[in-house]
């Protein structure tokens, strides 16, 4: 079935010095891991050093945004040239603090998934309720929404590399994790939408990441859901104990 799929989203912590220290300790602790895609997605100036650091590992290289043309007078942004120069294989997008802080839409993120899928890079793209909308009964309408504004106009040959993150936002940085039956039943809900867009065979190769407070103590019980193939984590990718924990939990 599908490969279980972690990666580490590591917000804006951890300088270029600190991370390449980190991931070096990471190589060691899961050199003998296997059956598991690991990456992790350091902040913008840290990524030309965690490759290097990662070079000869398993460990693959995530960016946390882009935008979505290939260079221009854009000050401050990076674009999705930079990131395939650089080496980065997939790019985290439409993350809930992208789209709260800094007012990213839907058609936003659909630029920018469309142009990541241009430049070769694999989104990871994520969705999510608030917790206002879950209390009024209103997740999958949107989440239904955002998938589809997400993916209008990609192609079902791209979206075989796509991943999607099932991320509520009342989850995310809280401790508080959404139930695996709560979060399998919008991760089989965002499949099935999947094969409304692509047909079967394509929605059964994405992988659908759950994210949220996932931690070492609630990763299996997670990923042992049908539809869920793994973890967007926060805070505990931080740590090379708790990220490792997490990884070996998977499998
Ligand atoms: O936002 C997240 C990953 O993208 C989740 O963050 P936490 O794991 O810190 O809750």
């Amino acid at each position: 079935m599908r490969k279980p799929f972690i990666a580490g989203n590591w917000k804006m912590y951890k300088t270029p010095v600190e991370a390449a220290g980190f991931v070096r300790e990471l190589i060691d602790s899961l050199k003998d891991v296997n059956g598991v895609d690991v990456a992790v997605c350091p902040p913008f100036p840290a990524l030309w050093p965690v490759k290097e650091a990662l070079e000869g590992s398993n460990i693959a290289l995530g960016a946390q945004n882009m935008h979505f043309e290939k260079e221009g007078a854009f000050t401050g942004e990076v674009s999705p040239a930079m990131l395939q120069d650089i080496g980065v294989k997939y790019v985290i997008l439409g993350h809930s603090e992208r789209r709260a802080y800094f007012g990213e839409t839907d058609e936003l993120i659909n630029q920018k998934i469309k142009a990541a899928f241009t430049w070769g890079l694999n989104p990871i793209f994520c969705v999510g309720e608030t917790l206002e909308e879950r209390e009024r009964g209103i997740t999958k309408a949107v989440v239904e929404i955002q998938v589809l504004k997400g993916l209008a106009g990609v192609t079902a040959e791209q979206a075989e590399n796509l991943t999607i993150a099932y991320e509520p936002v009342w989850a995310i940085g809280t401790g508080k994790t959404a139930t695996p039956d709560d979060a399998q039943e919008v991760c089989r809900f965002i499949r099935e939408l999947l094969v409304k867009l692509f047909g079967r065979e394509i929605a059964d190769k994405v992988r659908i990441q759950y994210g949220g407070s996932v931690k070492p103590e609630n990763i299996k019980e997670l990923i042992a859901k049908p539809d869920i193939d793994g973890a967007l984590v926060g805070g505990a990718s931080l740590k090379v104990e708790s990220f490792t924990a997490i990884v070996k939990g998977s499998i």
